[in-house]
């Protein structure tokens, strides 16, 4: 089946995270994870609640539900999850969206390699830290981030750790270390990804950022690291498809 199971298409947003955070892009978020992270933002992806809003949908009809929804307004695609890396025909969407000369991101977890990741644009990685209740297999990271170095076209990658509590801190200060070369963002954990107060979620976060970025100042091990919100719950809250 050359189906790909799609739980959201949405857009334009902004990028709220990372890399390119503040970019206009659309999202396609697949279904599906290998994953299963205690604080995940999106478990609806994988933990059955949003079963019977699961599409399998063509790239070409992914691609029309784009336009439909985008119009003209778009020229940057993020591909979110779940895991899109568990998809081996997301390599046909991604020819589609360069066929039509759209720039193209991509959020993955790094336990799992795909060869359409030396097409991606903008590339983020987010290992997952020990609040997650997931264990990273740094063999499986070596080798994705070895082949991403290897690859000789001209894309960005980066990593971007969350960060919840001490524990994930120095977790992150791990894996920098293990790849210095690779562009390094600390996210804040957002631990309340349910509530409707957005009013009391963004004390919170902004406080939680404070933190973070209070930690990393004095910190001479994390230096040449860019240290970030996930900027659309500030403006969105917990809200979905934003
Ligand atoms: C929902 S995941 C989907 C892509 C992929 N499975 C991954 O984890 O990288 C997208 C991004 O959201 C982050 N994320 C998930 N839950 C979060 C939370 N509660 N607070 C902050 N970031 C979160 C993940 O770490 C990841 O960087
Ligand atoms: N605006 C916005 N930015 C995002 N960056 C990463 C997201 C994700 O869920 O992967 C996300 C998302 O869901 N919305
Ligand atoms: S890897 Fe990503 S999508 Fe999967 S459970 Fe963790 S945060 Fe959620
Ligand atoms: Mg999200």
């Amino acid at each position: 089946m050359n189906k790909i199971p799609v739980l959201e298409i949405f857009g334009p947003t902004i990028q709220g995270e990372g890399m390119v955070i503040g970019q206009k892009t659309m999202f396609v978020r697949t279904a599906g994870c290998d994953y299963s992270c205690s604080w995940c933002d999106s478990s609806f992806t994988w933990d059955g609640t949003a079963k019977a809003d699961i599409r399998q949908m063509s790239a070409n009809e992914i691609w029309e539900e784009l336009k439909a929804i985008g119009g003209e307004g778009f020229s940057f695609v993020t591909i979110s999850g779940g895991n899109p890396a568990l998809l081996k025909n997301i390599d046909s969407l991604v020819d589609i969206l360069q066929q039509n000369h759209i720039k193209i991101g991509l959020e993955t977890q790094g336990s799992l390699w795909q060869d359409w990741f030396n097409k991606i644009d903008e590339l983020t990685i987010s290992p997952k830290p020990p609040s997650s209740g997931m264990t990273t297999d740094f063999n499986v990271l070596d080798t994705i981030l070895s082949k991403l170095e290897l690859n000789e076209r001209k894309q960005n990658n980066s990593l971007k750790i969350v960060v919840f509590d001490d524990e994930d801190y120095e977790y992150a200060k791990t894996v920098h270390a293990r790849y210095p070369a690779v562009p390094f963002f600390l996210q804040v954990g957002n631990d309340d990804s349910k509530t409707s107060d957005d009013g009391q979620l963004l004390n919170r976060l902004l406080h939680r950022y404070e933190q973070l970025i209070n930690k990393v100042m004095l910190d001479d091990s994390l230096n040449d690291v860019k240290v970030l919100p996930q900027l659309h719950t500030f403006i969105w809250g917990n809200k979905r498809a934003v």
